[in-house]
């Protein structure tokens, strides 16, 4: 088989990367570090195949890559990439679903914990030595056993999110798609668990909001003030989805008129979080820097499709997981 040039633009691990190695020549340089971006910039040009993550793949780039055949992504989310262009030039958009569902939903699931049970809040208390006496009703908090969950999104990762609420916590699940989910041919554990309901009426009833939701020209500012005024007063959100999905301004209004009681947020609309970010102190706000995916199991997993997928799509075989740029 002919070898071809792979050009990796976020770190592989070693046994991914010898797979590429032992079939193609690959050039390993990340344009996000400066020392690496001269020999991005040589080797764009001469690729057949991308592969990384977090850098955004957009039509300037991709005009300086003539020879490109697939763009292999180490993520579920394709809001990096420039889907009209890529489907314009027949070009190959790979991903990663499943693989990461249960971890993120386990993410999710901490901020659920963490926000409800201030768990930061009060730790933070043991650490800096103010544990002094037993704490009072001020530092209670909100059990999440038995609450309502309301899910914005409802896909692979919503999903597994839905089956710890309902078959771990005894939770009530409540989902708003565009469409409802086929629960039998989908996810036959949460029929009758999971009901399908209006968007305000969800935003009514739950306890906890959380946004499972890709990037789109769709969701872009979707989770704006009209979604936190409709909420239950004293409701957590959670965001585990892309921060572009909501207005930072409206939810830190939220948060200040107390209509919110706490926020997890594991996404923002920048990234990493500037530091003048008022999400970053905010004393309601549990900030993770987008861990959603990131345990050892899970990132091997992720980059070993990710490596079939360029593989296979180099050798004119069929990917294990094509994204459909025809649908953006
Ligand atoms: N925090 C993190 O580290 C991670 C974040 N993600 C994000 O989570 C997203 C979801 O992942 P999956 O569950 O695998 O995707 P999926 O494609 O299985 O599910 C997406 C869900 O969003 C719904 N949706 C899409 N557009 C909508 C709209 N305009 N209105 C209402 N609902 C809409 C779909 O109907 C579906 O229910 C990813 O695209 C990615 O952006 C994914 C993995 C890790
Ligand atoms: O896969 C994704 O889309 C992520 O955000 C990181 O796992």
């Amino acid at each position: 088989m002919t070898r071809k040039n792979i050009l990796v633009f976020r770190e592989l691990p070693d046994d991914q990367l010898a797979r590429l190695q032992a079939a193609h020549e690959v050039t390993v340089a990340n344009p996000r570090i400066d020392a690496q971006r001269a020999s991005f910039d040589a080797a764009l040009p001469l690729a057949h195949g991308l592969i990384g993550s977090s850098f955004p793949i957009d039509d300037a780039l991709l005009a300086r890559a003539p020879l490109l055949e697939v763009v292999s992504s180490v993520s579920v989310g394709v809001d990096n990439y420039a889907l009209a262009a890529l489907h314009a030039r027949d070009i190959l958009l790979c991903h990663t679903p499943g693989v990461l569902d249960e971890t993120v939903a386990d993410t999710v699931f901490a901020l659920l914990m963490a926000t409800s049970r201030r768990v930061v809040e009060l730790s933070n208390l043991v650490r800096e030595g103010r544990w002094t006496k037993n704490i009072g009703e001020d530092l209670f908090g909100f059990d999440v056993h038995g609450k309502t969950l309301g899910l914005l999104g409802f896909g692979r990762i919503g999903q597994a999110i839905a089956r710890r609420a309902s078959l771990g916590f005894g939770m009530p699940v409540l989902y708003h798609t565009r469409r409802p989910v086929d629960l039998a041919a989908q996810a036959p554990e949460l029929q009758g668990r999971a009901l399908f309901t209006a968007r305000d009426e969800l935003l009514a009833r739950a306890d906890f909001v959380v946004a499972m939701l890709p990037l789109s020209d769709s969701t872009r500012d979707m989770i704006d003030a009209s979604v936190f005024d409709a909420m239950k007063s004293g409701a957590i959100f959670i965001n585990g989805g892309r921060g572009a999905t909501v207005r930072e301004d409206a939810l830190l209004a939220a948060l200040e008129s107390g209509r919110l009681r706490a926020a997890g947020l594991d996404v923002f609309a920048t990234e990493p979080l500037p530091d003048e970010s008022p999400l970053r102190t905010h004393p309601r706000v549990t900030p993770l820097p987008h861990i959603g995916s990131a345990t050892h199991e899970t990132r091997h997993a992720m980059a070993e499709l990710a490596t079939t997928n360029l593989l296979r799509a180099l050798a004119g075989e069929r990917p294990l997981a094509v994204y459909d740029t025809a649908s953006a």
